[in-house]
């Protein structure tokens, strides 16, 4: 059985780690093995990049850089193993969010990253690249996620970006997810708790993965 990949994305505060945990509990009492991570991280190498990548001041070419090396690591020694097996990989963000933190959020030209991209995901043994089967865009207003943030816990360096910041990012996301419908679902994730859940769970029975 070939497993599949589902990539979770959206601005900062815009629910995603609130449904992931979620999703996997599902899946598995429904019998499939979770493979349930997160970019930049997932390996120790990755996640010592993450710590740098949340931290320190670099320009947008640099954190490009760190975060698709990161990504190697990760596709490598986590992603694809994992699908191998068979397993349902729950990937809390992937390459979208490169292109919406560095490419929209810092205006890194995205050429740069399409290079990155085709260099780190080639999949082994096949053509084309290594792209999540299904996203979920947690789509929400930025002043609506700052709120949701503020209080919950000490800023990292992408939270205490302004408003902006992440209305540039947001919009990062709408170009990628018009640029590949099939593989992007939006979630409105202005909605309740339970709303939001309630359109994720739509999305991945119409995909086959639940009952
Ligand atoms: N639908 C919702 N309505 C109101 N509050 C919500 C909703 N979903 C999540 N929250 C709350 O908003 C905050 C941010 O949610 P969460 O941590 O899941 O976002 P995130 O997208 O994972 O953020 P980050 O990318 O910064 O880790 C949390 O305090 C969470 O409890
Ligand atoms: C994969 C990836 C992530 N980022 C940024 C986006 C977030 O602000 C942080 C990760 O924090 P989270 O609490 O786990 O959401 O990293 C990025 O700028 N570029 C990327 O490719």
């Amino acid at each position: 059985m070939s497993g599949f990949f589902v990539s979770f994305e959206g601005i900062d505060g815009a629910g995603k780690s609130t449904h992931i945990e979620r999703l996997a509990q599902v899946l598995r009492e429904q019998g499939h093995m979770v493979t349930l991570t997160r970019e930049p991280g997932g390996t120790p190498l990755a996640e010592r990049l993450r710590a740098l990548v949340l931290a320190e001041k670099m320009d947008a070419l640099t954190e490009a850089l760190l975060v698709f090396a990161a990504r190697r690591d990760h596709l490598q020694t986590v992603i694809e193993p994992a699908l191998a097996r068979g397993d349902a990989v729950l990937c809390d963000r992937y390459t979208d969010a490169s292109y919406a933190y560095q490419g929209g959020g810092r205006g890194l030209d995205v050429s740069v990253l399409a290079t990155l991209e085709r260099w780190v995901q080639a999949k082994p043994g096949a053509a084309g690249l290594r792209q999540p089967d299904l996203t979920l865009w947690f789509d929400l207003a930025p002043e609506l996620a700052a709120e949701r943030l503020s209080g919950a816990r000490a800023p990292d360096k992408f939270e205490a970006e302004p408003v902006a910041f992440f209305r540039r990012v947001a919009e990062g996301y709408a170009r990628r997810a018009a640029e590949d419908p099939g593989r992007f679902a939006r979630l409105d994730a202005a909605q309740s708790r339970e709303a939001v859940w309630d359109e994720l769970l739509r999305v991945v029975r119409g995909k086959g993965w639940l009952r």
